[in-house]
């Protein structure tokens, strides 16, 4: 080993700690690394070697003594990685565009801070988020480079469909689809597609969702007279059974019972994966690596290769029912990118339209079985449209639509603020700049439930949206769809399904909490999940046949 004056070590390290700081400013500031996390993860381990390697090459020191010239590597190597988190943290810290902005001391410096309240919390984010809102006000920093924002006046320049902004690194993390899609023009390009997939195949589905309400009422009549029905469980498998028919042709047979058992399996990972998603949303670099690695990550390969075996059958399928799939078939190319694409969309059909509406129809059922008079309100409206067979679910109708909407106001399926990023230069709303690349999202939980929109805002009032309209101060803060060109696709088909799921559910059964069950609401809504979507706490509900007068 050279002494200390003629060593290069000391150079090396302190070079070392230089390029740490270097590579942040004018690397790790600049590029969006969370997109690439494999490679960027890879290109470290690989500079250890690469030093390792040249180390011997520069002096005799470490050509004479390879361990040493090991060691000397993995110092510098440390230096590199220790200058660069330093000052990164000391930039995130004190020096960033977002420094104005308030929010706790944490965020400031990393996700982690976000992941583990998503712990503490068990997937509460959006109580968190309350708590936020209440310290800081509209404009929280929530992370190094984020903001969530509480202010309905910010809806319109962040999600409309005149905004200047892009979706949020988030939607990297997974596979391309309509919906994860960063490329503006792509999505536009496709999106066209499924609103026309959906416009021409709507009215030929409506009959197809009324056979599984069908089957959803003999089920619930055959399970209902044994005992309380786990509400979830019947609606995550009436979803199920629509969408996949909508996805591939055939339901998955939960409602009926005759589901395989890949079927099965595929709905127990992905039930008992959602958790994960609560967690991962927050760092999406992490979700990436996962969806790179689903090859090998046991049930995501089974969810592919099942879903995947169920479209080559679909494509195969002589004279198909008209359908989403369909459409998407005929206007995409038979290339290997077009077949990714088809596979990752029909996934997303499952994925996007399946827990979303299952959750929406939980949450109504126990708002029912709170609020009994709005269970005979639906019946008042309905009697008569089912006295004269003339009910669709493709038409709206005044009180079944407000309780739709009211459950959905409190209580959305999709917890996630869909995130977006500014432009380069920055945008303003109102008075407030926002820098460049800022990922900001709407808090649409905590919008919904907002005096300034609503009046009596945390109270269970459909009269909003028909008869007493005064109680809404702002439509545009109703958003369980979300609003703009990203808006949710399958709006109109959830409707049709939540329309014919409550109408005839609730013209058929008397809704109950189960005898001598003291239901306390708030403890309920409180056990609430943030996974994306979110996650109703399981219920028991007891489903009686109605006895009509
Ligand atoms: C109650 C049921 C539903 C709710 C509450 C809901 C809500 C949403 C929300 C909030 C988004 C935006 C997500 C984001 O910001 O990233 C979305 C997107 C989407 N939803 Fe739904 N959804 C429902 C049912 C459905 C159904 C049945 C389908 C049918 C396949 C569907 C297909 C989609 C698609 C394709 C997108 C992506 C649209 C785009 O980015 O252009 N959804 N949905």
């Amino acid at each position: 080993m050279a002494d200390l004056q003629t060593s290069l070590t000391p150079t090396i390290l302190a070079t070392a700690s230089v390029t740490g700081v270097a590579l942040h400013l004018f690397l790790f500031k600049r590029v969006e690394v969370d997109k690439r996390p494999v490679s960027t993860g890879a290109s470290f381990i690989v500079a250890y070697f690469l030093l390792a390697l040249a180390l011997p090459s520069l002096s005799a020191e470490y050509n004479a003594n390879l361990p040493w010239a090991l060691i000397v590597a993995g110092l510098a190597w440390w230096c590199l990685v220790l200058s660069l988190c330093v000052s990164i943290l000391i930039y995130r810290a004190f020096l960033h565009p977002l420094r104005k902005f308030p929010g706790p001391f944490g965020a400031r410096l990393s996700k982690f801070w976000a992941l583990n309240k998503v712990l503490e919390t068990k997937c509460g984010w959006y109580r968190i988020l309350d708590q936020l809102q209440q310290q800081y006000g509209d404009y929280v920093r929530t992370g190094p480079r984020e903001l969530v924002i509480f202010d309905s006046a910010a809806i319109t320049p962040i999600l409309g469909f005149a905004s200047v902004t892009g979706k949020g690194p988030f939607y990297d993390s997974m596979e391309t689809s309509v919906s994860t899609t960063r490329d503006h023009a792509f999505h536009r390009q496709r999106r066209k597609i499924w609103d026309l997939a959906f416009k021409q195949s709507l009215a030929d589905y409506a009959p197809r969702i009324e056979e599984f309400t069908s089957q959803l009422l003999s089920r619930i009549a055959r399970d209902g007279a044994k005992g309380p029905i786990l509400v979830n469980e019947v609606c995550i498998h009436y979803s199920y059974d629509v969408m996949s028919a909508l996805a591939f042709g055939d339901p998955m047979g939960f409602i009926q019972g005759d589901s395989n058992a890949v079927a099965n399996s595929v709905l127990n990972n992905i039930q008992n994966g959602v958790d994960a998603i609560g967690l991962l949303l927050h760092v999406p670099w992490l979700m990436g690596m996962l969806t790179t690695f689903s090859w090998a990550i046991g049930p995501m390969r089974q969810w592919n290769e099942y879903s995947e075996g169920l479209v080559e059958l679909r494509k195969k399928k002589r004279d198909p029912q008209p359908d989403l799939f369909g459409h998407l078939l005929d206007n995409t190319d038979d290339t290997r990118s077009g077949r990714s694409l088809l596979n990752s969309e029909c996934r997303l059909i499952v994925g996007a339209g399946s827990d979303t509406t299952a959750t929406a129809l939980t949450f109504i059922f126990v708002n029912l079985a709170l609020y009994p008079q709005w269970l005979q309100a639906l019946r008042d409206e309905m009697d008569p449209i089912f006295a004269t067979a003339s009910f669709e679910c493709t038409r709206s109708r005044p009180v079944l639509d407000a309780v739709i909407q009211e459950s959905m106001r409190l209580h959305p399926s999709v917890f996630f603020g869909s995130q977006r990023e500014t432009p380069a230069q920055g945008m303003r709303i109102g008075d407030m700049y926002i820098p460049g690349h800022t990922i900001i999202s709407i808090a649409g939980y905590q919008v919904a439930r907002d005096e300034r929109n609503f009046v009596r805002a945390k109270e269970f009032l459909p009269e909003r949206w028909y008869s007493q309209p005064a109680l809404i101060l702002n439509k545009g803060a109703y958003m369980p769809f979300l609003v703009g060109p990203f808006n949710c696709a399958g709006r109109n088909m959830a409707m049709m399904e939540l329309r014919s799921v409550v109408a005839r559910v609730a013209c058929e059964f008397d809704i109950t909490f189960p005898p001598g069950m003291d239901f306390d609401a708030h403890d309920y809504f409180h056990r609430v999940k943030d996974h994306f979507i979110a996650g109703a706490p399981a219920q028991k509900l007891v489903f009686s046949k109605r006895v009509k007068d």
